[in-house]
């Protein structure tokens, strides 16, 4: 007799359905499988919502739903310093702990990385301390002092001075004033920037409005979400759905191959080309290290380079100035500082803003804290031996996330954390070191000190030439205050960088020229 035969008899015998048999094994294993995750796992005994606790599908929807950034926050504030984001995720929030993960190469970075990876590994995506060194040593030299100096007018040009001629012409036709959606304008000015600096071309965005490359950057990164929600969803039959999306990065790959094959053509010739950041990563093809990058990764890091800079600045100028115009106090500081200093018809330069505008330095800190860009969770894998942290034994092949949100939110650190308060920037110069939205570490972000001058750039020079104001129904404004007494912030979302969910709505202001 058949095993087949045997069981179906034996269900005959019982008057059992296949169906029933089907339910109960799943009610078993999912039973078994809950009191498992709940109360055995070698994790188990660490804090963390129900939900968390149970499945992984909670934090996916959260991811899906852009809502990563508040739950990492609230999670941060009703559990402390160790809990479970998933069954299998322990996030971190103390700042020491998070160092001391950070601060080397053993806990290497966790597979849901691969969903950023297009054409080949790049200094982000890969989990080889070597090919990661490397690559940060080659666009090293682009973000000294030194080379951001030579990059400044490129800065100022594609940046600043491209804002200011829109707003212009928009407050000339418009009479006095003009209202401007100020996250969409610092996009594509981030965007202007750094497409100068990765394609030694101008493309200007701003100007003309041609956001083909933008639109690029933008599929990119929503792939790589839905790669990070459901990694098989570049891969047969689940390709097919997002056809549109893969279609997109083949073209922007395509694009950024043509682009650095134009340049090396260039140095063939023997034409003058800019010291940029593709310069950088050309260099490195050519050099004697062992190591060396291909010509498929310097168009993977070109693309890299490119999604890593536009959103993270632009959102984090957005995030500032919209919480100076929640906090008027803080906005009328600012504006009294910059323009006791500098003369209307001054350009400030980046050094000159870093070192004689500290309060506009202190706003920048604040906003990168209280509303990061990179708020959400960074995976690493724990190492062979495991590791402890706040007396917990986390077993190696476990996933470990810093909780970027946390950190920047930590009790120890920070007093009314949820308050938009630059001073204490100012009273404590040393906080600055403890904002971790840059990272920290041996991956800490590489690209900091050029966000810092475009950030600085645009933002102080704004200040000294505009007032801002919030249109009349703006529906975040100082007056609508939570609990607390706090004014409430625009609702953000999450795709790669944390922005604004609604920026059409929540990010147009009223701007003048500033009454001499
Ligand atoms: C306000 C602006 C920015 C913020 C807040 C920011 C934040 C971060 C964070 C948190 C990481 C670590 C991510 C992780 O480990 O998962 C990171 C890595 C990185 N960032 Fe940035 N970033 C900014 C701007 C830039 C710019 C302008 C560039 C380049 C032009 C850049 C290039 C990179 C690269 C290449 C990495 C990967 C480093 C590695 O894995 O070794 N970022 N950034």
């Amino acid at each position: 007799m058949s095993i087949i035969s045997a069981i179906s008899n034996f269900l005959e015998a019982y008057d059992v359905t296949y169906r029933q048999v089907l339910v109960g094994g799943l009610v078993i294993y999912g039973t078994t499988l809950a009191l498992y995750r709940l109360y055995f796992s070698p994790v188990s005994h660490i804090p963390g919502g129900l939900l968390s606790r149970l499945s992984m599908l909670y934090v996916r929807i959260m991811v899906t739903l852009g809502k990563l950034p508040d739950l990492c926050e609230d999670d941060y504030y009703n559990y402390g310093d160790i809990f479970l984001s998933a069954p299998d995720i322990v996030t971190i929030s103390n700042p020491d702990d998070c160092r001391a993960v950070m601060g080397t190469y053993d806990f290497i970075k966790d597979k849901f990385y691969e969903s950023f990876r297009l054409v080949d590994e790049t200094i982000f995506t890969t989990i080889d301390a070597e090919f990661n060194m490397l690559g940060r040593r080659l666009i090293g030299p682009a973000f000294t002092p030194a080379s951001l100096q030579k990059m400044e007018p490129t800065i100022m040009e594609c940046g600043l001075l491209a804002i200011k001629r829109k707003w212009d012409k928009l407050i000339g036709e418009n009479g006095r004033e003009a209202n401007v959606n100020f996250n969409t304008d610092f996009t594509l000015a981030t965007f202007d920037i750094i497409s100068t600096l990765v394609y030694g071309k101008k493309f200007r965005a701003l100007e003309k409005g041609e956001r083909t490359i933008v639109k690029w950057v933008e599929k990119y990164n929503w792939l790589a979400h839905i790669k990070a929600v459901i990694p098989s969803v570049a891969e047969f039959p689940l390709n097919l759905l997002c056809r549109p999306l893969l279609k997109n990065c083949k073209e922007f790959v395509g694009f950024t191959s043509t682009t650095v094959e134009q340049r090396r053509e260039q140095i063939r010739q023997g034409e003058k080309v800019p010291y940029d950041l593709l310069q950088a990563l050309i260099d490195g093809e050519e050099l004697e290290a062992r190591a060396k990058l291909t010509p498929s990764q310097v168009t993977a890091q070109s693309i890299e380079l490119l999604g890593a800079a536009i959103y993270t600045t632009a959102d984090t100028i957005t995030w500032t100035l919209h919480y100076l115009m929640l906090y008027p106090e803080c906005y009328r500081k600012a504006v009294d500082e910059v323009r006791s200093i500098f003369a209307p018809d001054h350009l400030i330069g980046y050094s000159e803003g870093r070192s004689r505008l500290p309060y506009i330095e202190a706003c920048i800190y604040e906003s990168l804290r209280i509303c990061a860009v990179s708020g959400f969770l960074l995976p690493r894998v724990v190492p062979p031996g495991g590791a402890t942290f706040q007396g917990y034994f986390i077993p190696a092949g476990m996933t470990i996330a810093l909780n970027i949100a946390g950190m920047n939110h930590h009790r120890s650190l920070w007093r009314d954390s949820k308050r938009f308060m630059p001073e204490r920037f100012i009273e404590r110069p040393d906080l600055k070191h403890q904002v971790m939205s840059f990272s920290t570490g041996v991956r800490i972000c590489p690209g900091r000190a050029l966000a810092w001058v475009k950030i600085m750039t645009i933002l102080s020079n704004l200040l000294k030439d505009y007032d801002f104001s919030l249109p009349a129904d703006a529906q975040y404004s100082p007056d609508r205050t939570d609990t607390n007494g706090l004014p409430v912030a625009m609702p953000r979302t999450h795709s790669v960088t944390v922005g604004p969910k609604h920026p059409e709505r929540d990010c147009i202001l009223v701007v003048t020229k500033r009454l001499l």
